[in-house]
């Protein structure tokens, strides 16, 4: 048997100095048995209006109510007392009946003329206290019972009138959270066990949306939609009824948070909790502009990307007590997955020097940190350069290949920054190498992350070269120039040259191929130059406009190899060669 709504139209009818009100207009629609359907709607829309008029206790203005077939109004009082029982807002009860009394009012529309209950009804109301877990409070007097408990005796009473609908206006007023919750459980249980009809008001819209088989919406507009929960959700009608100033309905977590409009944007796991818990803080999701900050799930704990930093943290409340005090205008953002690959791949197309691969390390690939760690992981590398240039000296070889490697992590790094203001996360844990015969060591990055500069032009800043230089030098280079100091010694004069050399070989790569970015990249290698480890190494001149040539202080000894002669960077080529060699290069005069 349904309930079911005929445009119907519930409100007051005109009284002496009142005009008609019509509250909701035109309601055409049905709830069914075996649904728990819930009523939702802000202060004021009409909810109690709506439940007083399908209980039958004030007439639709116009339309019907119909219970079956047949319309509310046509049944009478008795017989309609079998069909619904309603459960409203009375808070005043006679204070000495016992919770057994209040429920067994609800078979006076079965009891005869007398009134007097019989045995089969108090089987009846035994259990229908059974049946909302009140049967131990049979015998309490209802002024002794807690709110919730006095609204499951309600709920008995109702029960007992064995009807096929009931009518709930805001039960779950007065209770506390697990009260409330359980006492929705215990309406859907019932209207599935028994195929009840039970249609339930409520203000706790977090909840109601959780359990309700179906919701009934009433808009500010006074118009009636219905769907179940998640459809009015999608649709963007819980947001458009109850969203405020301060606080909005967020469709993924179901629940409210503070307004996106007034958060700062950050990239977020799905994590109901945790997007609660940042919504606090002042961070959302759906905030608009770039994400300023970026968390991801890390084992037990969370890591959170802010301002080309990493932190960990063990727990969501740290986290939040963290955000809440960053800074609002940071340099550096997390970049979004497809920028960093787009990025790289753009990058990768310079030269074989810039290459490097996203995906995970399949057969063949290897950490970098094994390069650092692993001796003869190392040696081995060193012992191929050996072979490859035809030395028998291994610190020529371990020289030369400290700057292949140099140049091939400075390569993709420096690129990406260049040409994308984009930098690229690169850690020795986030990065493979594999053999290869020949050509620069292929690398691959995994997990793919970086920075986006956030500041036009601000590239070259201070902040920038701080990061680059973290990364590449004191993340990666310093501890390979160890690694290598650990097979052969070699003058750190001279690592730091090769370094600074690849650096300078990086940007006349890009001043080739990529003329456009020249002034960028010379002038960002010129920062780095005058930083740590890279300072002193020597020069980086521009002898004519767009050619980048660099001047090192320290040999690389690639002089050593069997007739190779100078690098071109070399210390030790007088200056008049120099001049007629740039000369020849710049297609200008010496
Ligand atoms: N007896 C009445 N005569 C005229 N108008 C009334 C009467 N009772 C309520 N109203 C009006 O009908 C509208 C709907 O009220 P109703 O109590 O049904 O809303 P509600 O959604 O249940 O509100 P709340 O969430 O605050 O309980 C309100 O504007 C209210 O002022």
């Amino acid at each position: 048997m349904t309930l079911r709504l005929h445009d119907m139209c519930a409100g007051y009818p005109a009284r002496r100095g009142h005009r008609e009100r019509r509250v909701l207009d035109h309601l055409s629609t049905t709830a069914e048995p075996g649904e728990l359907t819930v009523l939702i709607g802000p202060n004021g829309s009409g909810k109690s209006t709506l439940l007083r008029t399908m209980a039958g206790l004030q007439p639709p203005l116009t339309g019907e109510v119909l219970i079956g077939e047949t319309a509310i109004g046509s049944v009478p009082p008795t017989e309609l007392a079998r069909r619904l029982a309603t459960v409203l807002t009375e808070r005043e009860l006679p204070p000495l009946l016992t919770a057994r009394e209040v429920a067994g009012l609800g078979r006076h529309p079965h009891t005869g003329f007398t009134g007097r209950l019989g045995p089969g009804d108090h089987a009846v109301v035994s259990w229908a206290l059974g049946a909302v877990n009140a049967a131990h409070l049979a015998e309490r007097q209802m002024s002794e019972l807690s709110d919730g408990e006095r609204q499951r005796v309600l709920i008995a009473r109702a029960l007992a009138q064995e009807p096929s609908a009931i009518l709930l206006d805001e039960p779950t007023a007065f209770l506390d959270v697990t009260s409330r919750v359980a006492l929705m459980g215990l309406l859907r249980g019932l209207a599935r066990e028994r195929g009840l009809v039970i249609v339930v008001s409520t203000h706790d819209l977090e909840l109601a949306l959780r359990v309700a088989d179906r919701a009934w919406l009433v808009g500010p507009d006074g118009i009636l939609r219905t769907g179940t929960p998640e459809e009015l959700t999608e649709r963007g009608l819980i947001g458009d009824s109850f969203d405020g100033e301060e606080l909005s309905f967020d469709r993924s977590a179901g629940v409210f948070m503070l307004h996106p409009a007034r958060a700062r944007p950050a990239r977020l796991p799905e994590d109901p909790l945790l997007t609660r818990a940042l919504a606090r803080e002042g961070w959302h999701p759906d905030a608009p502009g770039p994400a300023l900050l970026a968390i991801e799930h890390a084992g037990d704990g969370y890591e959170a990307a802010f301002d080309g930093r990493k932190h960990r943290f063990a727990s969501i409340a740290e986290l939040a007590a963290w955000a809440r005090h960053i800074d609002d205008e940071p340099a550096l953002l997390p970049a979004a997955p497809t920028a960093v690959t787009d990025a790289v791949a753009d990058v990768s197309t310079v030269s074989g020097y810039f290459e490097l691969e996203a995906g995970p390390p399949t057969d063949g690939w290897r950490p970098f940190s094994d390069l650092l760690a692993d001796a003869s992981a190392l040696k081995e590398r060193v012992d191929s350069v050996a072979v490859r240039l035809g030395t028998t000296e291994t610190r020529v070889a371990a020289s030369i290949l400290f700057q292949g490697l140099a140049a091939r992590v400075w390569s993709p790094a420096l690129g990406a920054l260049i040409a994308h203001d984009l930098l690229i996360d690169l850690t020795p844990h986030a990065l493979y190498w594999r053999s290869a015969p020949s050509g620069p060591l292929p690398l691959r990055a995994h997990p793919l992350n970086g920075w986006t500069v956030a500041r036009s032009g601000a590239a070259e800043s201070g902040r920038v070269v701080e990061v680059v230089y973290r990364d590449v030098v004191t993340g990666l280079l310093e501890p390979l120039a160890d690694a290598v100091g650990g097979i052969v010694k070699l003058a750190p004069g001279l690592l730091w040259g090769n370094a600074a050399s690849s650096l300078a070989g990086t940007v006349r790569a890009l001043a080739r191929n990529r003329s456009e970015l020249t002034g960028r990249a010379v002038a960002l290698a010129r920062d780095l130059l005058e930083t740590g480890l890279l300072k002193d190494t020597g020069e980086l001149a521009e002898p004519a406009p767009g050619h980048p040539f660099f001047v090192r202080r320290s040999c690389c000894l690639y002089y050593r190899l069997p007739e190779a002669g100078k690098c071109g960077d070399c210390a030790l080529i007088p200056t008049q060669t120099r001049r007629e060699q740039w000369a020849r290069q710049t297609g200008g005069t010496s």
